[in-house]
This record gives C-alpha cells, sequence and structure tokens, in this order.
C-alpha cells in the first residue's frame, strides 16, 4: 500500500506540488495532467528520490525516506532512463539484483533471466547499453525496476517511443505485475490509462483535481459536450482551439466542443469519454485563469 499524507514540495515560494493526501492499494493507477502538472514532482517525492517540503509518502507503513528499507521495497523508472553505456542489460540487472534483492545468488540469477525475457532483451542481453535503440533502453529501465519484486512500482511515459507491439508486452507486463504491487504510471497517452488503469489521479497546476474511477471522469463532461454538424464554411470561420474534434462527414464536418452553453442552436448534448471529461477537467483550470487575468 502507498500513501502520501499531506504531501506538497514548494521551490522557494511556489507549490509545484500542493499538499496532497490518498491511499493507494494493489493495482494500476494513471497518472495525468497537462505539461508541468507537477506529476514528476509527485513521482519523485512518492520514490523518495526528493525531500517534500511538507507531509510524507510511505510504502506499508515504511516512510520513503527511509534510505534501504525503502529503496527496495520501490521500482522507479525515470522518462528517461540513464546508465553506464559500457554495461551490457545483464551486468545492470545483476548489480540491481545485488543491491536491492536479499534472495540467494542463484535466486537472484534466475530473477534476471526471467526478467529479460518479460521485456524481451534475452538476444541482446550481452550486448553494452551504448548499442541500445531507444525502446531496448525503456525496457531496461522497466526490467530493473521490476528487480526484487517491489510492493510499490513508479513509471514515468512507459510506452513512449515504443513500437506497438512492445507498448502491449509492456502493457501485459505492468497489468500482470499490478496482481501484486501498486503500480503508478504517468502517461499523456490516454489510451494506455483507458486499456490499464480502473484508477486514475488527475493533477493541474500542482494541484489534485481528481482521485478515482477512470469511469468518473466522464461525469466532469456531462452536460458541457455538444455536438453538432457544421459546413465547411462555418468550420473555417470557427475557433479551432474551442473544437474538441471536427471530423467530415458527407455534408459537412461533425464538430465537439465543451461549453456551458450550446455554442450554436442546433447543437446538441453529447456521451462524454473518459478523455472528454480529462479535457473537460484541465479546461476548466485554464478558462478559470483566462477570467482571472481578464
Ligand atoms: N527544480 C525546480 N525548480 C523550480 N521549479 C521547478 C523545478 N522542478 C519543477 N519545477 C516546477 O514545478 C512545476 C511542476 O513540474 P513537474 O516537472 O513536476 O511537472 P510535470 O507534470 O511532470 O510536467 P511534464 O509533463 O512537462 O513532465 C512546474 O511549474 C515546474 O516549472
Amino acid at each position: 500500500m502507498l500513501t502520501a499524507y499531506n504531501l506538497g514540495k514548494k521551490y522557494k515560494q511556489e507549490w509545484a506540488l500542493e499538499p496532497l493526501s490518498f491511499r493507494l492499494e494493489r493495482g494500476m493507477y494513471g497518472l495525468l495532467g497537462p505539461n508541468g502538472a507537477g506529476k514528476s514532482t509527485l513521482m519523485r517525492l512518492l520514490a523518495g528520490l526528493m525531500a517534500p517540503s511538507t507531509g510524507e509518502a510511505t510504502v506499508q507503513g515504511v516512510s520513503v525516506r527511509s534510505g534501504l528499507q525503502a529503496r527496495s521495497r520501490i521500482g522507479y523508472v525515470p522518462q528517461t532512463f540513464q546508465m553506464y553505456p559500457q554495461l551490457t542489460a545483464r551486468e545492470l540487472l545483476r548489480h540491481t539484483a545485488r543491491l536491492k534483492s536479499g534472495a540467494s545468488r542463484a535466486e537472484q540469477e534466475r530473477e534476471v533471466e526471467r526478467l529479460l525475457h518479460s521485456v524481451n532483451l534475452e538476444d541482446k542481453a550481452d550486448r553494452p547499453a551504448r548499442t541500445y535503440s531507444s525502446g531496448m533502453v525503456k525496457r531496461l529501465g522497466i526490467a530493473q525496476a521490476l528487480v526484487g519484486s517491489p510492493d510499490v512500482i513508479i513509471v514515468d511515459e512507459p510506452t513512449t517511443g515504443l513500437d506497438p507491439e512492445e507498448r502491449i508486452r509492456l502493457r501485459n507486463l505492468l497489468a500482470e505485475t499490478a496482481l501484486r504491487s501498486v503500480i503508478l504510471l504517468s502517461t499523456h497517452i490516454l489510451g494506455d490509462v483507458e486499456t490499464s488503469c480502473k484508477d486514475v489521479i488527475v493533477l493541474t497546476d500542482g494541484k489534485l483535481r481528481y482521485n478515482g474511477a477512470l469511469s468518473g471522469l466522464a461525469r466532469h463532461a456531462e452536460g458541457r459536450l455538444w455536438q453538432w454538424e457544421a459546413s465547411e464554411l462555418e468550420w473555417r470561420a470557427m475557433a479551432q482551439e474551442r473544437l474538441l474534434a471536427a471530423r467530415r462527414t458527407a455534408d459537412g464536418v461533425l464538430c465537439r466542443t465543451l461549453a456551458d452553453a450550446p455554442p450554436t442552436p442546433y447543437a446538441q448534448l453529447a456521451e462524454p469519454s473518459m478523455e472528454d471529461g480529462y479535457l473537460a477537467l484541465i479546461t476548466e483550470r485554464q478558462a478559470k485563469l483566462a477570467e482571472c487575468a481578464h
């Protein structure tokens, strides 16, 4: 179990992450938010890599800042995983196993082989990392985070740079791991969250905006999602940035937008998806900021 109690981070006078609290049980959770929302700050705080300005995070009741005891319980994969270029995948995983795992050498070896297989790096396991593609480095990053079967795995943008086959393989590996661990994955790819996570955390401007079931996210766009068919001329005259989607039809362009009132007399309320709900959440905030600025 991963818990945040009043956890927050300030840089000088500014909150990068305003104090927040939550409790995550075993399973896979999506962490969503626009650029600068505070996702990396939250992940680094939860991984114990950064001292909070307030509050604390714990794994199974142990503070994530309590050194070795906590480190073996947490696996973290940063957005860009860096390693010594001359090390091979097998060497890195062996080294990580020695540091993190209390198991016997023979068990550590078995785990290294199992992980190389899981991330499809068996064939390249003895080549130096400098010869790896970015997707292979990403997969190696995931494998090192899984060493020692930690209780919590935090992954920043896990599928960026992976081809579709590898993306599916990785998603399945994380889904299987989520049966026994807490997995928090930050991503800009809503599809990854939709296929893998039951619950989601949304941050905007350093604030916790939503923490709950993925299915509940759509509710934020309910009664505010409008759809109508515009002629091509009307569509060209519209403020395009206000449209969530525009799809050509036989007679014109099918438009969707978020608004408190119908944007045209022909617009009808539409059934929102999780993505519409997410966009409603993050644009609400931007709209309020714009109002304040005027
Ligand atoms: N070292 C730092 N010093 C000052 N401000 C910082 C520092 N690191 C991050 N910030 C600020 O904290 C806020 C949150 O940043 P963070 O990197 O956590 O966002 P993010 O959601 O991960 O963004 P992205 O999706 O772009 O990676 C931003 O306003 C950022 O400018």
